[in-house]
Formats: C-alpha cells, structure tokens, sequence
C-alpha cells in the first residue's frame, strides 16, 4: 500500500505496569531490637489510558511507536514507606477512535469526544505490606503481599471520522466537488475517476450559526466489496455518520440503477449502513435542461432528492436545507441514541481480522514485551530485608 499520511488503522502493543511488592522488613534499632514488621506496602502499576484529542486527526502519530508500556509499582520498604506509583500512559487519539483486541477482535471501547478519558489496561494493585499483617502474623511476622501482575494486550485502532454526512457516489460523481463548494475543505477536484485517496472532512454552515460536517471518500464502484477500485475499507468513516448523501451525475443513463448498486455496494459492508437516512443528490444538472429534469424526477427512489450543480450553485441550498431538515428528523435522531454515537459496536470476526490486518499492512510482527519480567512475578520471594544494624 502507498504511503499516506492519512493513518485510519494501527496495530499497537500496550502493557499497564505491575504493583510493587508489599515489604516483609522487621524493625531492628538499638535500643528496639524486637520492633516487628515495619515493611511499607508496593505502589500501584501505573495504567495505560486513551485520552481523545480533537488536534489529532489521524492516527499516524501511534505509527512511530509501537509499544506503550506503562510504569511499574516501586516496592515498599522499611518504615513503613509506601513504593512509587507507576506512572500512567496516555494514548492520544482522534475523536471517532475504536479500539479492538488485536488477537481475538473483541470490541473493547471508543473514544469519541475530545478530553475523554478511557482506561483501556489497569495497572496491578501494591501488595501490602507486613506491617499491615502485623498482628495477623504474630506467627508469620514476614508475610508480605506481592505486587498484582501488570496486563498486556495487542490492540488495533480504527478511525472512524465522525461526521454527520457521509457523501456516497461513483468516481468523478462530484462528492469532492460539493464539499467544497459547501465547505471551506479544499479537496483535489479533477475529471479522472479516484481523483480522491483519502477521506476529508468539512464544516458546512448553515443558518444562525448552525454548521453539520460533511464528509468526502474516495468512489465506490460495482463489485468494490469484492475489492474492486479502491475497496470498501474508506467506507467505515462514513459508518457512523447519521446521513448517507448518494450523489449520481444527471448525465447517467440510469439514475435509479447506479444508486441501487451503491447501495448494495454498502449493504454487502454492513447491512446496518441501510438504517442510515438516505438523500439523492442529481450532480451536474447544469448540463440538464428543465424538461429532462422533469421526466428524470418521475423515476427516481423512494428518497428525498435534489438537483444540484457545484458549478452554478444550482439546488446547493435548497440541498443544505433538505440536509438539515433529515440531521434533525425525529426518527434520525432515534436513530442516533439506539446507535450510541451512530456506531455499530462488533466484535471483528478472526478471518476478517486477519485479512483486514494484512490490507493495512499492519501483520507484522509486533512482539510481546519481556515475557519474563511476566514469570519473575511468579517466582516472587518474601524479601529478607534486615537492617545491618548489629544486634546486641
Ligand atoms: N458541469 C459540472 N461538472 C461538475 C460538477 N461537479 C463536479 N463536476 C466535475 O466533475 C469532475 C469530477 O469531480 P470531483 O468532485 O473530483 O468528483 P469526485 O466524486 O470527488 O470523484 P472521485 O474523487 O474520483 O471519487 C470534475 O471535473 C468536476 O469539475 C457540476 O456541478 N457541474
Ligand atoms: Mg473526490
């Protein structure tokens, strides 16, 4: 695959840290030759969090490092002392970021505004201490816990841009074409078919200050879920927008047929994309005259449509009010509570997984850290922690 710099997928490692073991000392002073437990307990294993972040728009910036580790519990020790926290990590990620275990494809969280905070991987709990067992124990004066284990996990990001309008269409169609006449987003525009490569996004304005996001991906052809052109995969930044606007050129021959084919195109993605409402826009209609325009309108779907033209401005606001009438419709806005953030929550399944793993180029291999500092917890031995202190 082409290097991009637009980054919707990443494979990451990431690991909490463990809790630092709980201290078994006795306390010996001079005069105190027989002080008792004193052991502090471990500090806890720092957690790894996913923290939305609207100044990122991709993901390309987790690219760069793979691996996450966050910090481990310092042990207790002498005088009762607690050990060090581990220090946290702090993933950031765009808003619209789901997150997958990489190895079973269980959905596991998403993150969606900026400034929201999710845990994604707990550190281990600090063991306690001696002292804290101190009259539990007068058999066992040096019992102390170990430190919890910390929690590994491969995972897999996915943007997954949020927008309110997802624009659907054939190449060349006029999606790019619309945004920016509608947006100040200034996509490549040109008369060749996958002009676009790459999804973007643009405020539309509307009145009183209103504004929806629209957003622009790449065209979709016949068969593009069985990979033809650029595939499907772009289409999961439109999965979660609330309206599918289907664009067809007024100069196809046959409206109704290319936008029952989008829509099977879509279907075969997820059969949920056909909950979303749906709009037609006819693109082009500068080149119609109004007595085609009227017999065009006489066998289209069953969805509210419009005449367009990006050029003349043609339709472009009575569009924008159609838009904003279904963004708020009753039943869309149903739609977008049973949806929870109009996404469809799935857990990967392993063969899609893998095979969507190699399309990204994110197979390779990324290894599990340190399996030994894993085992070294198993092998935790009480610490003979004695002051050199002679004894008297
Ligand atoms: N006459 C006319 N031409 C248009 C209109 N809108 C777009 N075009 C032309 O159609 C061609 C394709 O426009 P794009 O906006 O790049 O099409 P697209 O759907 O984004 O295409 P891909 O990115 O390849 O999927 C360009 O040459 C545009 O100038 C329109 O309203 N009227
Ligand atoms: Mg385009």
């Amino acid at each position: 695959m082409a290097e991009s710099n637009f980054v919707d997928y990443v494979k990451i490692y990431c690991r909490s840290g463990k809790g630092g073991r709980g201290s078994a000392h006795m306390r010996r002073a001079k005069y105190v030759p027989n002080g008792g437990p004193d052991g502090g307990n471990g500090g806890r294993g720092g957690n790894v969090y996913l923290r939305g972040n609207r100044n990122y728009w991709t993901l390309l910036h987790l690219r760069y490092d793979r691996h996450v580790f966050a910090g481990h519990g310092g042990n207790g020790s002498k005088a009762r002392s607690s050990g060090k926290d581990g220090e946290d990590k702090y993933i950031d990620v765009p808003c619209g970021t789901v997150v997958y275990n990489a190895e079973t494809g269980e959905y596991l969280c998403d993150v969606t505004e900026d400034g929201q905070v999710v845990l994604l991987l707990k550190g281990g709990r600090g063991g306690l201490g001696n002292w804290n067992f101190r009259t539990a124990t007068n058999q066992a004066p040096r019992y102390a816990q170990p430190g919890e284990p910390m929690q590994e996990m491969m995972v897999i990001m996915e943007l997954k841009l949020l927008a309110d309008v997802g624009l659907v269409g054939f190449p060349n169609a006029g999606k790019s074409t619309l945004l920016s006449a509608v947006s100040s987003a200034r996509p490549k525009i040109a008369n060749y078919p996958f002009t676009t490569l790459e999804p973007s996004l643009g405020i539309v304005s509307y009145r009183d200050n209103q504004s929806f996001v629209m957003a622009d991906i790449p065209g979709i052809i016949e068969g593009a879920s069985e990979g033809k052109g650029l595939g499907l995969r772009f289409l999961r930044h439109i999965e979660r927008n609330s309206l599918l606007l289907f664009m067809v050129p007024g100069d196809t021959e046959d409206i109704r047929k290319e936008y029952e084919i989008l829509l099977n195109e879509l279907a075969t993605f997820n059969p949920e994309m056909l909950d979303k409402q749906r709009v037609l826009a006819i693109t082009k209609s500068d080149l119609l005259d109004e007595e085609l325009i009227q017999m065009l309108s006489e066998n289209l779907p069953d969805v509210p449509h419009v005449f367009i033209s990006s050029v003349t401005g043609m339709g472009i606001a009575e569009l924008k009010d159609v838009l904003w009438r279904e963004l708020n419709s009753e039943s869309n806005k149903l739609q977008a509570i049973t949806d929870q953030s109009r996404i469809v929550h799935k857990n990967k399944d392993l063969n899609f997984l893998q095979n969507e793993l190699k399309a990204m180029g994110e197979d390779e291999d990324i290894q599990f850290v340190d399996e030994e500092e894993i085992e070294d917890l198993d092998d935790f031995e009480y610490e003979e922690d004695w002051d050199d202190e002679p004894q008297k």
